[in-house]
């Protein structure tokens, strides 16, 4: 495995209050990665400091061995990275459309477009929603479509912020496997923020607990669960006492 994505000495603050400090984070290439913590530990900032939606306050963002910064990055460093969200936030038109988008503003040809939007909506399973209107889908199948408009970008790392928090349980379990096994056939490098260790424990190869704005325990995922360190137990613990 080689890194991917890399921050270091990055610090970000909002009105001189400084709500986020990563001294070192390495992204792997083809990993899944979870940012967990409780509310307001900084995840979503995290994110968007790694995505480039966003710049640190000091620090320095490489993606493999370029130097990144959001003010000057070029729209090629951008199309390397994709984000689906909690909302989906899709656009009012049909499901083909909204995947079909990303493709046609980067000026593909019709065919090709055709193609790779075909092919990922059968991979999430939504090909019969098709022609249906964005704005009449479950929940469960809005996020389909989120995920597939983000995947059909062939994205070099994914970008997962909670996307999915507003499903209820069977829908969420199904959506899991399904991506779990698109994520892992593609080999596609991902940072997921989730509040949910079930979901963490399921997705995720590596885990990084960030707690007031610093990550404080950072490793393989089974082992982060099962060995907090004194900083991490706390909250790993009232996670066990939830679902045990
Ligand atoms: N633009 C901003 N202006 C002021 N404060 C901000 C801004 N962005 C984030 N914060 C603060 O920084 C902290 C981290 O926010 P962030 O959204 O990254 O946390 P989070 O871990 O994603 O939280 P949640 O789990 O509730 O979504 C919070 O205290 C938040 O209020």
């Amino acid at each position: 495995m080689s890194t991917l994505l890399k921050l270091e000495n990055m610090t970000y603050a909002v009105q001189d209050r400084t709500i986020l400090r990563v001294p070192s984070l390495s992204i792997e290439e083809g990993e899944i990665i979870g940012i967990m913590g409780p509310n307001g530990a900084g995840k979503s900032t995290l994110l968007k400091l790694l995505s480039l939606l966003d710049s640190p306050s000091e620090g320095t963002l490489f993606f493999k061995e370029t130097k990144l910064s959001a003010h000057k990055v070029t729209i090629e460093m951008k199309r390397k990275f994709a984000i689906a969200l909690q909302q989906s936030l899709l656009l009012n038109t049909s499901v083909y459309q909204n995947v079909a988008l990303g493709l046609k503003i980067r000026k593909l040809p019709k065919q090709e477009i055709n193609a790779k939007v075909e092919y990922w909506l059968d991979k999430f399973n939504i090909s019969h929603l098709a022609k249906k209107h964005a704005y009449h889908l479950s929940g469960g199948e809005a996020q389909r479509v989120n995920l597939a408009r983000a995947m059909v970008l062939e994205p070099e790392v994914l970008f997962l912020d909670e996307p999915f928090s507003a499903l209820d349980f069977p829908t969420k379990v199904q959506l899991l496997k399904e991506l779990k096994e698109i994520l892992k056939t593609t080999e596609t490098t991902t940072v997921f923020v989730s509040h949910d260790l079930l979901e963490i424990k399921y997705l995720t190869d590596r885990l990084a607990l960030l707690m007031n704005g610093e990550i404080k325990q950072l490793g393989n995922t089974l082992d982060v669960i099962e060995q907090p360190n004194e900083s991490t137990a706390p909250f790993i613990q009232e996670w066990k006492e939830f679902i045990l």
